[in-house]
């Protein structure tokens, strides 16, 4: 059956699937394209079970922790997440969605898989949908309403622009895993990297010249602070840390800036190993203390605000620069459901989706 007929139609035809099917046998939707947008996760609730139920989940990923379980569930279990779901919770509430009771990851994947489902309005046979790695609602969910829906392929697209293994390796992971335990599986296609797209690079080089525009006064530096890494990860070959120099030199190139006025930093440490350098708080504190007093900080790496976007930035960060001299610190919001920010997602989805519609 073509693509575009999303008709039910009966189980597989051959002579032999004809003579053992049962008489009253179920339709089957077919012929649709699904499109699953992707992102990290969120707890459903700031109170310490649903923190805890999350981190747990978050943190006994192998792919975010790659210390031995021997070794890392004892402290995790023992300390970790003892502590941190209360600590946590108290920064969740001050970033929280209360319009929806939800966190703004939850709200804007929403947005953007709803605004996406318009943008492929000329495609009647895609169907979009979202869902988080961690927390709900969950990827196999989606992959198995999708599939009731009648989509044969499934595009599935982790909402990161640098690889990483820790995030859209995790995300393929989880999909893959689901299809394991399918006797009839879909077609499964999954997003590559996209942070080096000409589109990309301009919705953010924009997003910082408009932000910039309705400014009464200009920053001395800009810094371009990506999530951070483990630099062991990064020395077992993980691309993330170059994706994100790339993405920084091609905002460079395009704003017509140097490095000493656009630097690109590394945020959200978590735990005792070195993580990929410069840190985003440490130069902030160099640079306040060194006489700088406006700074404006962008988040190219997140495609929607979050906890580390809103909390660690717009919020600690800026703490931070005052409590060192600075005087004028602004957080560019990240993409979002904006125009521009779904232009980039829906400008990724058609190109993936060639060859299907
Ligand atoms: C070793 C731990 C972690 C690695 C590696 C890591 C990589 C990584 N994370 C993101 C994006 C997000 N992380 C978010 C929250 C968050 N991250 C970690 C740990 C690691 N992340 C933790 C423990 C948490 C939860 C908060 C906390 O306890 O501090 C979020 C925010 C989610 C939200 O609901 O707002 C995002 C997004 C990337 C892109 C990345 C590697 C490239
Ligand atoms: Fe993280
Ligand atoms: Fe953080």
């Amino acid at each position: 059956m073509p693509p575009g007929t999303s008709a039910p139609v009966a189980h597989p035809s051959s002579a032999e699937a004809r003579q053992t099917r049962p008489a009253e046998h179920p339709p089957v939707r077919s012929g649709r394209i699904g499109v699953l947008l992707v992102n990290l996760g969120t707890p459903d609730a700031t109170d310490y079970r649903s923190m805890r139920r999350y981190l747990a989940e978050f943190l006994s990923d192998r792919r975010v922790i790659e210390v031995p379980r021997a070794i890392w569930f004892p402290l995790l279990y023992g300390i970790i997440l003892n502590r941190r779901p209360q600590r946590v919770g108290k920064a969740y509430e001050q970033i929280w969605n209360r319009e929806r009771d939800e966190s703004f990851l939850r709200t804007f994947t929403r947005n953007q898989s709803e605004k996406l489902a318009t943008a492929l309005g000329d495609h009647p046979q895609v169907v979009v949908d979202w869902a988080m790695r961690y927390g709900t609602p969950p990827i196999s969910e989606r992959l198995d309403a999708l599939q009731a829906a009648g989509c044969e392929r499934i595009l599935l697209f982790p909402l990161y622009p640098q690889y990483a293994a820790a995030t859209t390796a995790t995300v393929n992971d989880q999909a893959f895993r689901h299809l394991m335990t399918m006797r009839w599986q879909p077609a499964l296609r999954t997003v590559p990297p996209y942070h080096d797209d000409p589109v990309y690079i301009e919705a953010i080089a924009t997003s910082i010249e408009t932000h910039l525009a309705a400014l009464d006064w200009q920053p001395e530096k800009i810094i371009a602070s990506f999530h951070g890494i483990p630099k062991s990860y990064f020395e077992k070959g993980d691309p993330y840390y170059c994706h994100c120099q790339k993405t920084g030199r091609l905002l460079r190139q395009r704003l017509g800036m140097g490095e000493e006025r656009l630097m690109v930093t590394f945020q959200s440490r978590f735990g005792r190993e070195e993580w990929l350098q410069p840190y985003t708080d440490k130069t902030i504190e160099a640079l306040a203390r060194a006489g700088t007093r406006r700074v404006a900080v962008i988040n190219p790496g997140f495609v929607s605000d979050c906890l580390e976007t809103l909390e660690e930035i717009a919020g600690e960060a800026a703490e931070i620069f005052t409590e060192n001299g600075g005087e004028k610190f602004s957080h560019i919001p990240c993409l979002n459901d904006d125009p521009a920010g779904m232009r980039v997602i829906e400008t990724v989805v058609r190109r993936e989706l060639q060859g299907w519609i």
